[in-house]
């Protein structure tokens, strides 16, 4: 399978101290920590609303912690810091494809917006054979049915060369064969020393450590749930 074989810069360990996050009026989790090395997944599973996805848009920046400390390397990994999210490939539940261009031309300007360069023709077909998406690529995004959206959002991971991905509901709307394709990918990254954390509710059938998230709810939450 294509892939680029280096990072454009080199994995480090991330790790998560006492991490809390507030959000939507409420405390979604606190006293959350783990460690991602190189070379490892971390899978993160709970219920609807648990806080998976604002871990991950937490990670990549979107959101700021109230509490805990978030550190790839030596570095503290601070809300906003473009140094540190140079690092990694986020891909959230909705997709960043805008409907007239078609995925060629996506693929592109999302290569210039996150590293200033321009993807070659090479890579790009390369990136599109992994999810067989060779045939789509200059057709414009809005004829799309919402698995090929979802593949096309997902091909960023198999252009972009970084080190850390956050893939939030990465196997949504995927049939077998892809579903396969997306497993060969991510062992590959893994194999390359990258890391991967990822919110899902299937089975994607890479091996991975796993964070549940209601073992980090406030204990007002679970009191609640008893009542
Ligand atoms: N944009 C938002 N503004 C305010 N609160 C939000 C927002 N999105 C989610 N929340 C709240 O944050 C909490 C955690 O939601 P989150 O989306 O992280 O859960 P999740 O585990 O990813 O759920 P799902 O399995 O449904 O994707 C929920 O209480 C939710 O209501």
């Amino acid at each position: 399978m294509a892939l680029t074989s280096t990072f454009a810069t080199a994995p480090k360990p991330l790790r998560a101290d006492d991490l809390a996050c507030f959000r939507g009026g409420r405390m979604v989790f606190d006293h959350l920590s783990f460690e991602v090395k190189p070379g490892e997944l971390l899978y993160l599973r709970g219920k609807n609303g648990s806080g998976k996805s604002t871990l991950l848009r937490l990670i990549a920046g979107f959101l700021r912690a109230q509490g805990g400390t978030l550190k790839y390397g030596d570095e503290a990994w601070a809300h906003g810091d473009a140094a540190l999210s140079e690092a990694l490939i986020y891909a959230g539940h909705d997709n960043a494809l805008k409907p007239v261009l078609t995925l060629r031309e996506n693929a592109r300007e999302l290569m210039r917006l996150m590293t200033g360069r321009a993807v070659g023709d090479v890579a790009l077909a390369e990136a599109a054979e992994v999810f067989a998406l060779t045939g789509l690529l200059d057709q414009p995004v809005r004829y799309f049915s919402s698995g090929q959206r979802h593949r096309s959002n997902l091909m960023r991971f198999a252009y972009l060369s970084r080190p850390l991905w956050l893939m939030d509901e990465p196997t949504v709307g995927l049939d077998a064969e892809n579903r396969d394709a997306l497993a060969a990918l991510m062992r590959k990254h893994l194999d390359m020393g990258g890391m991967i954390i990822a919110a899902t509710h299937d089975p994607i059938g890479v091996e991975g450590a796993m964070i549940d998230m209601r073992d980090y709810q406030p204990e007002i939450e679970l009191e609640e749930e008893w009542l």
